[in-house]
């Protein structure tokens, strides 16, 4: 187990699909001493286990970290899938990480999707390092990738390595090495070794003057880096190795460069100096700000944690897998220790949590997966024994409680009725629903006490097939399905002046109020209602009257639109000015005037549907694109951009979420099986009227 903090890298490993992540990865692991686990990873395979201990102990290794030795550093690699159709798996791991590398393909350089995942590191300030992966494909270009990062990530790379050669064995200068710009040595990687045998040997000649000019590339990278450096420059002095390694890791940790490696993860080329500039230059849990939460119990409250085993414990559920010894918790632990045998606290379930088993997953046979008793600030470990906590909750000192923000997931925008076809089966679907919601947390499942009928609410189509598929072929499930549906939203299209009135008998008695309130829509028609309480100081209203009031608003307004009660957003609501009686004016009466003006409101500020709408990506090769822009056209989409990549055509496109089903599977048929898409939620726009005229007929 890890105790020096300093030495430890929570790391991921985050690319676009094919780019060679999973290779990457497991070469890293046969490289560290593991067994070698070839497709098991990304084919889910883990059902087929042959390992007894892992069947025995029901733990799915190699499926959310494992930890591994590299020279002296204790590494946590968590595995991040590559499919735009997860990025809330993508999301959850950056969240817990503390650094990443990056893997592009040398041939197909930065894709779109890489685009989407630097993004996403960047909104975590994730510091990265990258490696350039296929260096042996036909086409690889390395300087070419490297020139990409800029200006299509707003990256800023500093090549540490230089490939020497590039492409397969068939050209004339195939890549069969790095030169180290750092140490100026060369790298080869013996092929009957699988590469685990370096020979390190001098810069050839005839390769020392590129390798020179590299340098010193990097070089005025570090000048800008470190003053020391630069002073040493000035004086036409020699910059130390370890001046230029400790200012490149702070240009990294403080994300102002990316030090760039590169090599070929098939052929064991270029990874064993990936591992260690991992350890070099990505940032221990000790290089990362200390978490920032809130006080439970005062939620205006702001508590800081360090990474100090000392500290109070806390720490994030980042991912739960369902086991038949018990559900496996990955948890990151920020501050403190987590003790077995101990409980703490959940506090966004107001719960108390039992830590029965504490296990690390070692990727090693040497360093055997085991048991532990503690796990301290700075570590991730699997957890046995909570019940309560969903992905994204804390869990912490029942004594010093914090609440870190939970992990952002956006809103799922597709549903589908399920029913269990027996009586006998809907307890057990019940509590496979539960459990996939504990595990996933863009998935929902609401139960319609009417109807007998439970509504799932997904990311996508496709989110929602893996489910149906995972219910009865995974479960054994006997469940009927409905067809799914798009998960509209209303908000209003203008403004408007009301008054709500209450004015009846009611139980003999005379009642009345009148409320003035001014709607209008927000800018932004997707973001949270606002209700403001805008009655001036001589209001004759108690202040139960006039809470009762602004209750009714923000009840109503949290049941939904006029429309079909689907969700209500992007609509302000200013209450502004009422009017009692001597008597009758009571909370009731208050609350049926604030009913009436809510119901005014919305009607004369005009409802209005909004349905999701998707962010489509389309490669295809030239010769389909007439017929797949036709049939995006068809579908109501927005051409967004086009672009030519290699022999490829990328289309970006916004279309409606209700137009897409069963789109990739059209995509497929009118290709050949050529052209491939992808999509992930984009915003929410008005639906067209007739939509809005099925719902009020
Ligand atoms: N020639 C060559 N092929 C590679 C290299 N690395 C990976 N590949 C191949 O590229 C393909 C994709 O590799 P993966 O490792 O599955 O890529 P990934 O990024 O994990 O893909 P996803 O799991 O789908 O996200 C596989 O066929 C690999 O064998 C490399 O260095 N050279």
């Amino acid at each position: 187990m890890a105790t020096d903090i300093s030495k430890l890298r929570n790391i991921g490993i985050i690319a676009h699909i094919d780019a060679g992540k999973t290779t990457v990865t497991e070469r890293m692991l046969y490289l560290s001493g593991a067994k070698h686990r070839v497709g098991r990873v990304d084919h889910g395979t883990t059902d087929t286990d042959d390992d007894p201990e892992e069947q025995e102990r029901g733990i799915t290794i190699f499926s959310a970290c494992v930890k591994y030795r590299w020279k002296d550093f204790d590494i946590n690699l968590l595995d991040t899938p590559g499919h735009v159709d997860f990025t809330a798996e993508v999301e959850r791991c950056l969240r817990v990480l503390d650094g990443a590398v990056t893997v592009f393909s040398a041939r197909e350089g930065v894709e779109a999707q890489s685009e989407t995942v630097w993004r996403q590191a960047d909104r975590y300030e994730v510091p990265r390092i990258v490696f350039i992966n296929k260096m042996d494909r036909e086409g690889a270009n390395f300087e070419s990738v490297l020139n990409d990062i800029g200006p299509r990530l707003g990256g800023n790379p500093v090549a540490i390595e230089l490939p020497v050669g590039q492409g397969p064995p068939h050209v004339s200068d195939p890549f069969r090495g790095v030169i180290d710009l750092i140490d100026m040595k060369m790298l080869e990687f013996d092929p009957e070794t699988e590469g685990k045998q370096v020979n390190e040997t001098e810069v050839p000649d005839e390769l020392r003057d590129d390798a020179m000019l590299w340098r010193e590339q990097m070089l005025d990278a570090v000048y800008d880096l470190s003053e020391d450096a630069a002073a040493l420059a000035l004086e036409d002095k020699e910059v130390p190795r370890e001046m230029i390694v400790s200012a490149l890791r702070a240009g990294v940790l403080d994300r102002k460069i990316q030090v760039v490696l590169c090599g070929s993860a098939l052929h064991g080329i270029g990874v064993q100096p990936l591992m260690t500039a991992v350890g070099n230059f990505l940032p221990s849990p000790l290089d990362r700000p200390p978490v920032e939460g809130v006080d439970p119990k005062d939620r205006e409250k702001t508590l800081v944690r360090r990474p100090d085993p000392k500290e109070p414990f806390c720490g994030l559920v980042f991912k739960i897998l369902p086991a038949k010894t018990g559900d496996n918790y990955w948890i990151r632990v920020y501050s403190g220790q987590l003790k077995q045998n101990s409980r703490v606290q959940c506090p966004n379930r107001d719960k108390k949590e039992n830590i029965a088993q504490i296990w690390q997953i070692h990727a090693t046979k040497k360093d055997r997966d085991g048991q532990v008793e503690t796990v301290g600030a700075g570590d991730i470990a699997c957890v046995i024994g909570p019940r309560f906590a969903i992905t994204g909750d804390t869990v912490c000192d029942t004594q010093n409680a914090i609440e870190l923000p939970s992990i952002k997931f956006a809103e799922t925008v597709i549903s589908m009725a399920i029913e269990s076809e027996s009586t006998g089966d809907k307890k057990k679907l019940e509590e496979t629903l539960d459990m996939l919601r504990r595990q996933d947390p863009t998935f929902r499942a609401v139960e319609n006490e009417e109807t007998g009928q439970t509504l799932i609410s997904g990311m996508g189509e496709l989110h929602l097939e893996v489910i149906q598929h995972r219910l009865t072929r995974d479960f054994g499930l006997n469940v009927k399905f409905y067809k799914p549906r798009v998960n509209y939203r209303e908000t209003i299209g203008g403004s408007a002046d009301v008054v709500g009135v209450c004015n009846r008998q009611l139980g003999g008695q005379q009642m009345f109020a009148r409320l003035s309130v001014k709607v209008s829509a927000l800018e932004e028609s997707s973001a949270p209602v606002q209700v403001f309480d805008r009655l001036p100081p001589e209001t004759p209203l108690s202040n139960t009257v006039r809470q009762a009031a602004m209750d009714e608003i923000r009840e109503r307004a949290a049941g939904g639109g006029l429309l079909a009660g689907f969700p209500l957003s992007g609509v302000r609501i200013e209450v502004y000015a009422a009017e009692a009686a001597e008597e009758g004016s009571d909370e009731v009466a208050f609350r049926i005037a604030a009913g009436d003006a809510f119901d005014r409101g919305l009607e004369a500020a005009g409802p209005v549907l909004l349905e999701p709408v998707m962010r489509v990506e389309l490669t295809t090769p030239e010769e389909y694109m007439g017929e797949l822009v036709g049939d995006l056209q068809q579908r109501r989409a927005i051409i967004a951009a086009t672009e030519s990549r290699g022999q490829m055509t990328v289309i970006t496109a916004h279309a409606p979420l209700k137009e897409l089903f069963g789109y990739s599977g059209s995509v497929r048929s009118l290709s050949q099986g050529r052209a491939g898409s992808s999509m992930e939620p984009l915003n929410y726009q008005p639906a067209p009227q007739a939509d809005a005229d099925s719902f009020t007929m």
